[in-house]
């Protein structure tokens, strides 16, 4: 990117509840001329294992990103004015068949990190987590993950189905598109099948840190145990909006009551700042079982923050650059 970027409508002369929900009312992919960091929806709900209706999330987090600012107190930084910011649109993928709806996703996310844009998704449930690592591992090799939510995802099959939301980070590590040393939980809690969940979990190399860790040792404890994890390995970031508590997100497939606040993710997240962030998703939002906006309005801050990292990443990288030649 060397002109300068298009930002959002100027909600000081439009108002915000006014004209087209791009997310943070942002441009679209086609009103510029390339990106650095694109978030895209897909609306996909077909790997739940219980309520679905993730398939809406795209369109009510873009609703309620209208109010989204252009400044980040917490990261001191400006995105939209630093960097290109656009949202792509909505990935149509396959309802009735999850192995095509995968393929989709990878194809065309990877396309869009070929036009060298850092993407965030906006889901759709978690079963997108495993084309989304596909796809950022074929770029950039096994990735460091940093998993918040309330299940830990690494079970086997549903019903004989290896590809679903429970299922996507065990398929991640058999793939060999993770890297084992550097992969971790953040905020899960509640019951599980059995305790084999937890020693199989820990055999393909995760590290948990429980939604109860998050509250006895505090955030700032919390980020050192995960960024002496991750080192500077290239990061992968994947929210099940479930992390939080049914109090702070009610609107999700398959809520578990003991979560994290919405305050809690969002301070874990800004100390992030410095890693190596390459991508990252936000997924299970399902609106119909939302009160208030309350999960929209988490989720869009969420994408916000993670746009917000990406964003200091990219200007670091360029002054880098800049420095060198
Ligand atoms: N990925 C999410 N949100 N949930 C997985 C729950 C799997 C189960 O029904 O046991
Ligand atoms: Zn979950
Ligand atoms: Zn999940």
């Amino acid at each position: 990117m060397t002109e300068t970027p298009k930002g959002p409508v100027d909600s000081s002369r439009v108002p915000r509840f006014a004209g087209p929900a791009t997310f943070a009312r942002l441009p679209r992919l086609d009103e510029v001329p390339s990106a650095d960091i694109a978030v895209v929806g897909i609306p996909f709900d077909s790997g739940v294992s219980y309520r679905p209706g993730a398939r809406f999330a795209p369109s009510a987090v873009r609703e309620t990103s209208r109010l989204l600012r252009p400044y980040h107190p917490g990261l001191d930084v400006s995105p939209f004015a630093t960097t290109q910011v656009v949202d792509a649109g909505d990935i149509a993928v396959n309802p009735f068949d999850i192995g095509e709806a995968v393929e989709t996703v990878q194809e065309q996310v990877g396309a869009l990190m070929d036009t060298g844009a850092a993407v965030v998704t906006i889901g759709g449930d978690h079963t997108l987590s495993l084309p989304l690592l596909r796809a950022v591992a074929q770029r950039h090799g096994p990735v460091a993950l940093l998993h918040f939510d309330a299940h830990l995802d690494t079970w086997d099959t549903y019903f004989g189905e290896p590809y679903t939301h429970g299922t996507p980070f065990r398929r991640a590590v058999e793939e060999g598109i993770v890297d084992t040393e550097a992969l971790s939980h953040v905020g899960t809690r509640g019951p599980l099948y059995g305790k084999a969940d937890l020693t199989d979990d820990q055999r393909l190399g995760f590290g948990i840190v429980t939604s109860a860790d998050v509250m006895r040792q505090g955030v700032d404890e919390v980020v050192g145990r995960l960024r002496s994890r991750i080192g500077e390995r290239p990061l992968y970031v994947s929210i099940d909006i479930d992390v939080l508590d049914p109090a702070h997100a009610p609107g999700t497939g398959t809520p578990e009551a003991g979560g994290l606040t919405s305050r809690e993710l969002l301070e874990i997240l800004r100390g992030l700042n410095g890693s190596d962030l390459i991508g990252a998703d936000v997924v299970e939002v399902a609106p119909a079982y939302d009160h208030a906006d309350i999960t929209s309005v988490a989720a869009s801050h969420v994408a916000y923050d993670l746009v917000s990292l990406l964003s200091v990443n990219r200007a670091t990288q360029r002054n880098r650059k800049g420095v060198e030649q």
